[in-house]
C-alpha cells in the first residue's frame, strides 16, 4: 500500500473513533431536536441546540443566526498557507417537523449527521502534518425543507459561497445512494363566498367548500393528461365551519411535481382548474404560488461512488430494488443547491422499515437503535470528503462532471 493510501486510511479509522467516541453528545443533540419538534421557519431550539454544541466544541467559529432567523453556520479552518486557496467541505443538517406528526421524516437525525461527519472529519484532519490543501469544513443549518425551502432562501443569500461540495443524508427505509427527487411547486387557493342559513336562505349564500370540491375534482380530472411520472396532490386546509351555515372561505393546499423544472407548466394547467372553480359557484379565488420553486437533484456519480464504497466497507447494504431506485421519492430544496455546488443526498436505513411521513416514523426517528445507522452514514459522509481533500484530482472530477452535467440540462 502506498504512503498516501496508507495515511487516507488511518484517517478515515479516525473519523470512525472519533464519531464513535461523540456517540453520546450526538445521540442527546438529535433526541432534544426529536422531543420539540418545531415546524418550518420557527425551528428556534434546534437552532439554539445545535449553535450550543458547536460553541462548546473546540476551534469553531459559529454564526448564529446566519442569513434567516434558524439558520446557523459553524466553521473550522486547518492546513496549508494563509494565502492559500481554501477547499471549503459543507455538511448540512436540517432541524424543522412535520405539523401534528413529529419528526416524521427525521430531520432530528439529519442534524445528527451533519454534526457527526463534520466533528469526524476536524478530528482526522487536525492530526494530519503536511495537508496538500488548506480545507475550511463548514456545517450550515438549513431551516425549513418541509415547507418553504430554507436552503433556496439561504442561496439567495449567498449563505453557500465559497464551498466546494456539499453533503448531507437523508433518513429512510433503505440505504440508497440515490433516490429520484422531483421538482416541486407548491401553490394555496383561496375561495371567497357568502355565508348564509343553509337550510333557510340557501339561495342568498355562495358556497366556498363547493369551489374547493370542484377545485379537488378539475385536479383530480387533470391527472389523466399528465406524464406518468408527474404527481399533484392536495388537501382542503378549511373546509368550512358547521353545516348549517353556507361556507364562507375555504382554502386548499396543492403541490405539484414533475421530473425536472421544465415540466413545471403543468402550473398553468392547474391554474386553469382552480380558477374555474370559482367561476362555476360565483366564488372570488385567490392562487398563490409559494415563493420557492423546488429543483429535482443535478446527480454527482463521482461523489456517489466514493459514498457508496465508504459506506459498503462500513458494512451499509445498499438496496437493488429497481421498484425503489425507480421510484420518486419526494423533493428536496437540496436539489436547489445540486446546481450551484456539487453534492449528494443519501438515503440511510435507520433499524426499521416504516415509511417516511407516517407516525411509525416518528418513533423510529427517535428510536435508539438509529443511533448506529446514523453515525455510521456520517462516517461514510466524512470519509468521502476525506478522498476529495487527500486527492485533489477526485475533486476536480467531481467538478467537471458538476459542470457537465448543467451544461445538459441547459442550466449554464
Ligand atoms: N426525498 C426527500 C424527501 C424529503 C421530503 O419528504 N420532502 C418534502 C418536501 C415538501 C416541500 N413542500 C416532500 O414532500 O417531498
Amino acid at each position: 500500500m502506498s504512503g498516501e493510501a496508507e495515511l487516507l486510511l488511518e484517517l478515515k479509522h479516525r473519523v470512525g473513533s472519533c464519531i464513535d467516541e461523540a456517540e453520546s453528545k450526538l445521540h442527546s443533540l438529535s433526541q432534544d431536536i426529536w422531543s420539540c419538534p418545531e415546524l418550518a421557519y420557527e425551528e428556534r431550539k434546534a437552532h439554539d441546540k445545535l449553535v450550543k454544541f458547536f460553541s462548546q466544541e473546540d476551534g469553531w467559529r459559529v454564526d448564529s443566526h446566519f442569513k434567516l432567523e434558524t439558520a446557523f453556520r459553524a466553521s473550522w479552518v486547518v492546513g496549508g498557507r494563509e494565502q492559500e486557496d481554501v477547499v471549503n467541505v459543507g455538511f448540512l443538517c436540517e432541524y424543522d417537523a412535520l405539523p401534528t406528526i413529529g419528526h416524521a421524516c427525521g430531520h432530528n437525525l439529519i442534524a445528527e449527521v451533519g454534526a457527526a461527519a463534520a466533528l469526524g472529519l476536524k478530528a482526522a484532519l487536525e492530526t494530519t502534518k503536511g495537508l496538500p490543501v488548506r480545507v475550511q469544513v463548514t456545517v450550515l443549518g438549513t431551516p425549513a425543507e418541509e415547507h418553504g425551502g430554507g436552503k433556496i432562501d439561504m442561496l439567495r443569500e449567498g449563505a453557500f459561497e465559497g464551498l466546494d461540495v456539499v453533503f448531507m443524508a437523508h433518513p429512510s427505509k433503505e440505504d440508497a445512494v440515490y433516490l429520484p427527487c422531483v421538482a416541486e411547486h407548491d401553490v394555496t387557493i383561496k375561495y371567497q363566498g357568502k355565508a348564509s342559513h343553509a337550510a333557510s336562505y340557501p339561495w342568498e349564500g355562495i358556497n366556498a367548500l363547493d369551489a374547493a370540491v370542484l377545485c379537488y375534482n378539475n385536479m383530480s380530472v387533470l391527472r389523466q393528461q399528465m406524464k406518468p411520472d408527474w404527481r399533484v396532490h392536495g388537501i382542503i386546509k378549511h373546509g368550512g365551519v358547521k353545516p348549517n351555515i353556507i361556507p364562507a372561505y375555504t382554502e386548499l393546499e396543492y403541490y405539484l411535481r414533475t421530473l425536472s423544472c421544465k415540466d413545471l407548466p403543468v402550473l398553468k394547467k392547474a391554474e386553469r382548474c382552480f380558477r374555474s372553480a370559482a367561476m362555476a359557484t360565483s366564488c372570488e379565488v385567490e392562487v398563490e404560488f409559494a415563493r420557492n420553486t423546488f429543483d429535482n437533484i443535478l446527480r454527482n456519480t463521482t461523489l456517489e461512488e466514493l459514498y457508496q464504497r465508504n459506506g459498503k466497507a462500513l458494512g451499509m447494504d445498499f438496496t437493488i430494488d429497481e421498484d425503489v431506485l425507480k421510484n420518486e421519492s419526494g423533493s428536496t430544496d437540496f436539489g436547489n443547491v445540486t446546481f450551484v455546488i456539487p453534492g449528494i443526498h443519501p438515503y440511510f436505513y435507520i433499524g426499521s422499515k416504516a415509511l417516511n411521513h407516517t407516525e411509525e416514523y416518528t418513533v423510529a426517528a427517535g428510536d435508539a437503535r438509529a443511533q448506529f445507522f446514523t453515525l455510521r452514514s456520517a462516517k461514510a459522509l466524512a470519509m468521502t470528503a476525506l478522498d476529495l481533500l487527500l486527492c485533489p484530482e477526485l475533486l476536480q472530477r467531481v467538478k467537471q462532471e458538476f459542470t457537465e452535467a448543467k451544461r445538459k440540462e441547459n442550466r449554464i
